[in-house]
């Protein structure tokens, strides 16, 4: 059999043996939300637990307006990552040799269905800040991430009841933004639903933040400048 170094055959089987599934992995700018324009590694998961990704099952999904392809491993630097020691290196090469304000945005799909503790805690080692996006139907890790920001969909019950910032599409006729007034966010955004009624869906964001100033507009700015 082969030997385990040391420190790994003392870590229990779960963290050592854990597989992470990421459908790629890349520096670009946080386009969304209150750190829109800054340089961060996108860690994008495999999987969702409220759509299989297939455009066939779109149409029944719990979530169906998804813009994002998180099928698979198969995206610039995806693959599968044995280890949480793994996967925070491939972040910290992504990122580059520059040791200040280090950022990672894990994604997906959904990035609570894989993130855990100890990737948090090897991202950390590296200097990284994390942030996480979810659409908060699962609890957070132990520990935390850094930044944590919730968009919730329409019918689907929140396991966080606050976070950093909370980022809702809208419209979504079945979830009104006053619905989640009582949930402890430090900053509240409205994101235009994007798809065929874009353009519409910007100008009902707009009078939304302007008639209720406790919202503020999230424009998805990397498609408006075109980088990923
Ligand atoms: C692809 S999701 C991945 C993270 C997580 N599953 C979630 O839903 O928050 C990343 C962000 O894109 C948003 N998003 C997805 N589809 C969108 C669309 N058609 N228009 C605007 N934002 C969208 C999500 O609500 C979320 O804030
Ligand atoms: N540039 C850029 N910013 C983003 N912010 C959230 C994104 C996501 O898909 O989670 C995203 C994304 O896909 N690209
Ligand atoms: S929850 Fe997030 S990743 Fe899953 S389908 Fe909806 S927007 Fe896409
Ligand atoms: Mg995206």
């Amino acid at each position: 059999m082969d030997p385990a170094p040391l420190e790994l055959a003392a870590a229990p089987a779960s963290a050592r043996d854990r597989a992470y599934r990421v459908k790629e992995m890349h520096l670009t700018l946080q386009g969304e939300g209150i750190h829109a324009g800054r340089a961060a590694v996108f860690l994008r998961f495999a999987g969702c637990n409220l759509w299989s990704g297939r455009e066939a099952d779109r149409a029944t999904a719990a979530c169906r307006f998804c813009d994002t392809d998180f099928v698979g491993t198969d995206g610039p630097g995806g693959g599968t990552f044995r280890g949480p020691e793994a996967l925070a290196d491939a972040a910290a090469e992504c990122w580059g040799r520059r040791s200040e304000h280090r950022f990672v945005v894990c994604t997906g799909g959904e990035p609570l269905l894989q993130l855990d503790g100890p990737a948090i805690a090897a991202l950390r080692a590296r200097g990284f800040e994390v942030a996480v996006e979810t659409n908060g139907t699962r609890p957070l890790p132990d520990p935390a991430p850094d930044w944590v920001t919730v968009s919730p969909k329409a019918g689907q019950p929140l396991a966080l009841g606050g976070g950093d910032e909370l980022k809702l599409v809208y419209p979504q006729p079945a979830l009104r933004p006053e619905s989640l007034n009582a949930l402890g966010f430090r900053h509240r955004l409205l994101q235009p639903m994007d798809g065929p009624a874009q353009a519409e869906n910007t100008q009902l964001a707009v009078a939304y933040c302007l008639a209720n100033p406790a919202w503020r507009l999230s424009v998805q700015t990397h498609k408006v400048i075109g980088i990923a």
